[in-house]
């Protein structure tokens, strides 16, 4: 419990009448003996003075006091499965004065909460997902913003890039965050633009694979109105506008691994969810010309690249992520104020310190796999989203500088169902002959198209493993490329070079909450309580 100025404990309800109220509206009541709960500071959304009209003056005991002074104290319900409300409670009471002071202390407690975004750049993409982004916005998230005294610069984009390329352009050092309405595909645009303007501003060319990248401090707001918001999903738990609108107002800061995807030295994107070749990629380009369909597109594209059932040969080269203490068999998720991640940050905090930004990642040990594979993913979280509430790697962390590469190797159609099914249940995606897992810090994949043109892949193997070329020579087999679905996006280059950086971004999220704690603490009863 926070105390008053001047060391005294607040101890509203002896003094103060209490009513609750439906979200966003004060609406007194009679007075209920109090219940004893605790909302933190952290999680009051803004304090509010509130007017009594006369017909609310007229009610029960109330009715004989000649004036009434209240304030409304609106603040972070937690209800089920991570969904965030906001709930609210008036006090009231006769003595203008100690309202006054209730008030006036609530206001400077919530002003010392220095992580809380004061202005805000806004993005909607009013053709992502349903088409509802713009309403979602308008009805469910402004009024809150409004609410917490945030301001913002909303731009409703015209053409796909449009955030990416204005936020080149605007002075964005004047904003404490930048939040995207729409899907993962949105996100993606934002962040690329973020990231790059943080390169471009301190001189770093994204071409060079090896760079190290300077963090991107402005935090990114995610308001779900996409089709997969798997972003959004993995690292607030649900995918639900005003939950993650009000992630932002409290101002959450969740650091988020970003992963670079380069082609012959060539920069082509970033990725902070899936990378995914074979299954994943070909359900994404079937899809696109389906956009018509909406959210719809990934089920009827998911169905036809199913029974297509195609495979890709190619050679994975990765480099086994050591300084990570986990591993993607671990039965513990990551969740909020995550260990692991903690730890990588330390690591990443002490390597910036030995090396500044001149740090370049040494040669280490490479392996290498070839194969024919159903699909390639690698994700650097869990991937999470409405359709695979546990997402395709349940153990992948949010920020601890490696990703989980997934090799589903050819087998038959009812084996690749069964994998497929475990993405949506408990059951062990990871424990299938046909499947192996690695947590890796970065890779590289050649096609066996491109083998034998343009590998990377192939010089290192060249260089480390002399019988490695003899045993895959040039052939003429009739096979074709799949494409990459990076975050959503399709890749131009099949052959590409990712690398992650440990916790190159940061949104405005808290990772997912360990249910058992939050659900216990704040299901009994509706709990508008006492500060
Ligand atoms: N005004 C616009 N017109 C056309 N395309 C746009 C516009 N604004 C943004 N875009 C593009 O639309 C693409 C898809 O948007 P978004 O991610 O919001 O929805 P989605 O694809 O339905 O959802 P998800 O990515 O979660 O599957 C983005 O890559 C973005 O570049
Ligand atoms: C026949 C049963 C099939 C069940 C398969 C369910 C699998 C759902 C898995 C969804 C994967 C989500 C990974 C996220 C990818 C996003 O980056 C991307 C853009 O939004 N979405 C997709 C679908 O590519
Ligand atoms: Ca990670």
């Amino acid at each position: 419990m926070e105390r008053l100025p001047g060391g005294r404990r607040p101890r509203l309800v002896s003094s103060l009448g209490l009513g609750r109220g439906a979200a966003g509206l004060a609406r007194p009541r009679p007075p209920r003996r109090a219940e004893n709960c605790f909302v933190p500071i952290s999680e009051i959304i803004a304090v509010e003075e509130t007017e009594f009209n006369k017909k609310q003056r007229n009610i029960g005991r109330w009715q004989k006091m000649a004036k009434l002074h209240a304030f409304t104290v609106y603040y972070v319900k937690k209800a089920r499965n991570h969904r965030w409300r906001c709930s609210n409670v008036t006090f009231w009471c006769v003595d203008e004065h100690l309202c006054n002071q209730w008030i006036q202390a609530l206001k400077e407690l919530l002003e010392m909460q220095k992580s809380r975004p004061k202005q805000l750049l806004v993005y909607i993409n009013p053709y992502g997902g349903k088409r509802q982004g713009k309403r979602i916005y308008e009805q469910k998230v402004a009024p809150l913003f409004s609410l917490a005294s945030i301001s913002t610069d909303v731009v409703i984009t015209e053409h796909a890039n449009h955030a990416k390329d204005n936020l080149f352009e605007v002075n964005i050092y004047k904003y404490d965050g930048v939040v995207c309405v729409g899907g993962d595909g949105m996100f993606s645009e934002v962040m690329h633009g973020l990231i790059g303007r943080m390169q471009k501003d301190s001189g770093i060319d994204q071409n060079n694979p090896k760079a190290s990248l300077v963090q991107c401090n402005i935090r990114i707001g995610i308001i779900p109105a996409g089709s997969t918001d798997c972003i959004c999903y993995s690292t607030v738990g649900i995918s639900d506008p005003v939950t993650s609108a009000l992630h932002i107002i409290v101002g959450d800061c969740q650091p988020l691994d970003v992963s670079s995807v380069h082609h012959n030295n060539t920069f082509l994107k970033y990725s902070v969810s899936l990378l995914g070749y074979g299954f994943y990629g070909d359900i994404l380009k079937d899809s696109e010309k389906k956009r018509w369909m909406g959210p719809m597109r990934y089920d009827y594209s998911g169905f036809k690249t199913f029974l297509s059932h195609h495979y890709y040969e190619g050679t994975i080269a990765y480099q086994p992520a050591k300084h990570t203490h986990g591993s993607p068999r671990d039965k513990e998720s990551c969740r909020t104020g995550c260990c692991i991640c903690k730890e990588s940050e330390k690591q990443l905090a002490e390597q910036q310190k030995e090396c500044g930004l001149n740090h370049e990642e040494g040669e280490e040990e490479w392996k290498f796999i070839k194969g024919k594979f159903l699909a390639i993913n690698a994700v650097s979280m869990s991937c999470a989203c409405p359709r695979s509430p546990k997402g395709l790697s349940p153990a992948a962390h949010l920020a601890d500088g490696s990703a989980d590469l997934i090799l589903v190797r050819k087998c038959s159609r009812f084996d690749f169902l069964r994998y497929l099914l475990r993405h949506t249940n408990q059951d062990d995606q990871f424990d299938f002959p046909f499947v192996d897992v690695y947590r890796v810090k970065s890779f590289q994949f050649t096609s066996k198209l491109s083998e034998d043109n343009e590998s990377n892949v192939m010089d290192i193997g060249k260089k480390r493993f002399g019988q490695f070329c003899r045993d895959h020579p040039a052939c003429c087999c009739n096979i074709v490329n799949s494409t990459w679905n990076c975050d959503g996006e399709t890749l131009d280059s099949s052959a590409i070079e990712v690398r992650v950086h440990c916790q190159l971004m940061k949104l405005f999220a808290r990772g997912i909450e360990e249910k058992c704690k939050d659900e216990a603490a704040y299901s009994q009863s509706s709990i508008e309580q006492l500060l």
